[in-house]
């Protein structure tokens, strides 16, 4: 087999080299990491990662392949892929491709035989980290930010609706009508959802409240999705008025930009938070819970009024912001990943305090 050297080339100065694991295709964007040691076919697929060239730090990728059901979207986000050790032998019941063959089919620039070590220490030491991979090592990657528009490429343009799998969560309940607003959002939101016996509609996320309004949603779900949240703050006046009329659950982006609405602000990670294993704190309970996550910015604790929120969550490796509360509102937001995928299930409790949120029938309080 002839494998073509391949680069990746960063901001600081450093040059990579790899190979070539299917097509190569020159590609640029923020270089970030994640830590999990299973779920590289979610992490491919989440929407979150648009524009960021993701670097997976377990060293041996592939090795389950990649069926028909992980998938966290309809097809990869990501820019472009580092890994350590490419399998091209997989072994799973399920397993339907290799990564190989993931790659080629969807054109995602893949590079393998990189020193993933290295890598991960040069991103944490200089923190917001821009790279390119391409068959040039003298290359430069010309962009230093994420497209400001990006959610809007992985948002829907139409609304799409899902019916409830089963029964309603709660005994005696009616089915809910759930909107999920999406800013990128991935498939577990809503496959947990209509599990719990929601009706899920999914909206593009610019929608009018006006709009929503005619769906005549119980609550309303704000998704995760990729970017800077505050390239987003002119969404804030229609988050503002969504969670003021209608029980609310911000996930990730959602819960940053419900932070924005009512005036706090983001701020960048040092590194970020990408990996299956980081523990929160709920602060209303002191319970650790093990979460799934995978974001770059925070809310500023400072920037919060604390007399309209309380703090529900924190982060117990950096103390930063993961979860808030409203202090009168049916409004709940959470930093990580209830929904999981991959990670674990720790805090899916957090759908079931949502879903209680929302008013039985009848007595809707929105007008
Ligand atoms: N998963 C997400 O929703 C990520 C939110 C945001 N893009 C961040 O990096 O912080």
């Amino acid at each position: 087999m002839i494998e073509t050297p391949g680069y990746l080339v960063l901001s600081t100065g450093d040059v990579l080299e790899g190979k070539w694991l299917g097509t190569e295709i020159a590609v640029e964007g923020e270089l970030v990491f994640n830590t999990a040691m299973t779920g590289y076919q979610e992490v491919m697929t989440d929407p979150s990662y648009a524009g960021q060239i993701v670097t997976m730090t377990y060293p041996l990728i592939g090795n389950y392949g990649v069926n028909d059901i992980d998938h966290e979207s309809i097809k990869p986000a990501l820019a472009g892929l580092i890994i350590s050790s490419a399998c091209r032998t997989p072994e799973h019941y399920q397993a339907k491709y290799t990564v190989k063959e993931m790659v080629e089919q969807y054109k995602v620039p893949t590079l393998y035989d990189i020193d993933t070590r290295a890598l991960t220490r040069i991103v944490r030491e200089n923190g917001e980290v821009y790279g390119k991979i391409t068959t040039q090592p003298e290359d430069e990657p010309e962009n230093r930010k994420v497209d400001p528009e990006i959610v809007k490429q992985v948002s829907v343009s139409s609304l799409i609706e899902i019916s409830a799998k089963s029964m309603p969560a709660f005994s005696g309940q009616k089915t809910k009508h759930v909107v999920l607003y999406d800013y990128g959002y991935k498939h577990s939101i809503t496959s947990t959802l209509t599990e719990l016996g929601c009706n899920v509609t999914v909206v593009p996320y610019d929608t009018d409240p006006a709009v929503l309004h005619n769906l005549q949603p119980d609550g309303v779900v704000l998704s995760n999705g990729p970017g800077d949240p505050e390239d987003l703050a002119g969404l804030s006046k229609n988050i503002k008025q969504i969670t003021e009329s209608y029980p609310t659950l911000g996930i990730c982006l959602g819960h940053q930009l419900v932070a924005l609405a009512y005036g706090g602000k983001t701020e960048r990670l040092p590194y970020g938070h990408r990996g299956s294993n980081h523990p929160v704190k709920d602060l209303l309970t002191g319970k650790v819970f093990i979460t799934s996550q995978n974001h770059g910015y925070v809310v500023d604790e400072n920037s919060i009024s604390l007399a309209e929120w309380e703090v529900s969550h924190i982060n117990v490796n950096d103390r930063s912001v993961e979860g808030l509360i409203h202090r009168h509102k049916p409004v709940l937001t959470v930093q990580f990943h209830p929904e999981a995928h991959p990670g674990p299930v720790d805090t899916y409790s957090i759908f079931r305090e949502f879903l209680q949120m929302l008013p039985s029938k009848g007595e809707k309080q929105h007008a």
